[in-house]
């Protein structure tokens, strides 16, 4: 059996990358798992542990990466944040897709691990909707948005990493290039254009470099 595709939404802090996330995972039908994150921080009201994220305390999530238990981690407003590699492993293993909703910083992690994996940014159509989306969240001084828009221009010099970067001006819009990008990727993969090939019936001497 195949392998599942490892799937990477990520971006500047604020540019919607949750929003957009929710999006799909509302749309989705078993195309692929999303993978819930370890978090530090406190769960808001609303939230669910091991849905939204597992909420641990610091010491077992440093142990975590003691034990190499996180694919990736990176530290965001006092908190950390990482993946658990063996869900991660064991869903790509079982040929399923994999969709990870995570920061700039443990995307270049991921990327270094898995090189493999479509890579997304998600970029804010300029950056004074990306101020004003910060800024309408309510819960940073101006002092904190300003450093938090000189981390995300930082970050957003890093869209070169990509494979693709997907502009998120409309929600349900963000979500449907995601799509686009995911099945176009699907179709890339030599095994399926051979069958498509077969069902079209045309002569299968395709080559791919996959
Ligand atoms: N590196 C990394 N970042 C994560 C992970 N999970 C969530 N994040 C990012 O951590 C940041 C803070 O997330 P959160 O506390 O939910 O707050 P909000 O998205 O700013 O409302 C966001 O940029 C998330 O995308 C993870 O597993 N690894
Ligand atoms: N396309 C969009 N247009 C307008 N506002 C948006 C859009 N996408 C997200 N937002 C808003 O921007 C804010 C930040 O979104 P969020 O998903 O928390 O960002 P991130 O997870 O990247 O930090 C939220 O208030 C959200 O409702």
């Amino acid at each position: 059996m195949s392998k599942g595709m490892l799937i990477v939404l990520s971006g500047p802090s604020g540019v919607g990358k949750g929003t957009v996330r929710q999006e799909l995972t509302r749309r989705n039908k078993g195309q692929f798992i999303y993978s819930v994150s370890m978090t530090t921080r406190q769960m808001r009201p609303g939230e669910e542990n091991g849905v939204d994220y597992f909420f641990s305390s610091e010491d077992d999530f440093k142990q975590a990466i003691k034990d190499d238990q996180m694919l990736e981690y990176n530290q965001y407003v006092g908190n950390y944040y990482g993946t658990p590699r063996k869900y991660v492993e064991q869903t790509l293993n079982r040929g399923q897709d994999v969709f990870l909703e995570i920061d700039v910083g443990g995307a270049m992690q991921v990327k270094e691990k898995m090189p493999d994996g479509v890579f997304i940014f998600l970029t804010p159509p300029d950056l004074q909707s990306l101020r004003g989306r910060i800024t309408g969240r309510g819960t940073d001084s101006p002092a904190t948005i300003d450093r938090r828009m000189d981390r995300a221009v930082n970050e957003i010099n890093l869209m070169k990493e990509y494979d693709y970067a997907v502009v998120n001006d409309v929600v349900s819009l963000a979500a449907d290039r995601i799509e686009a990008i995911i099945e176009s990727e699907h179709l890339k993969v030599e095994r399926v254009i051979q069958d498509y090939l077969k069902v079209l019936g045309v002569k299968n001497d395709y080559k791919t470099n996959y």
